[in-house]
């Protein structure tokens, strides 16, 4: 379950207590959304490459372990958009083209990105 932001940062503005933890006025804090996405108490088999998820689970969008978007009040403004656009460029891709990807790595930090920006060889069905 891999997140593309991968944690959101927060500076308290007062002191806080959480759970009786204090975080004092000032402070800066990384919520870690990918530990969110990779925490087995919230996924079953999070490393697990597994679209059929959502079909046991339901699409959990609006609950506190599903997080590309963020949450609380700063939630994605694009969140609809972005859905709405992926779900177009899926759609044709899958139904229109094959591909296949070249050798790639996963960088994990500052942001989820690949490191030769994941180049994929493309060609079209013959309907
Ligand atoms: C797959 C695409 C996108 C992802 C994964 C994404 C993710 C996020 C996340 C995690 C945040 C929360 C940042 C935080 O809490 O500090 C955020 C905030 C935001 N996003 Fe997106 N976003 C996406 C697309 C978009 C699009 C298409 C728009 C605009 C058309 C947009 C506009 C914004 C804005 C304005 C904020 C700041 C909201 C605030 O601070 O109140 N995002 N996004």
């Amino acid at each position: 379950m891999a997140n593309i932001v991968n944690a959101i940062w927060r500076k308290a503005i007062k002191d806080v207590d959480i759970k009786g933890y204090l975080i004092p006025k000032d402070w800066c804090v990384v919520a870690s959304l990918t530990s969110v996405h990779l925490d087995d108490i919230n996924y079953e088999n999070p490393l697990e490459f597994d679209p059929w998820r959502w079909e046991k689970i339901g699409s959990g969008s609006r609950n506190n372990c599903f997080t590309p978007f963020g949450g609380g009040q700063r939630l994605c403004p694009g969140i609809e958009l972005s859905r709405l656009e992926l779900s177009i460029f899926l759609h044709h891709l899958v139904t229109t083209y094959r591909w296949a990807a070249e050798k790639d790595e996963i960088i994990y930090f500052p942001t989820v990105k690949m490191k030769r920006k994941l180049p994929i060889n493309v060609t079209k069905i013959n309907t």
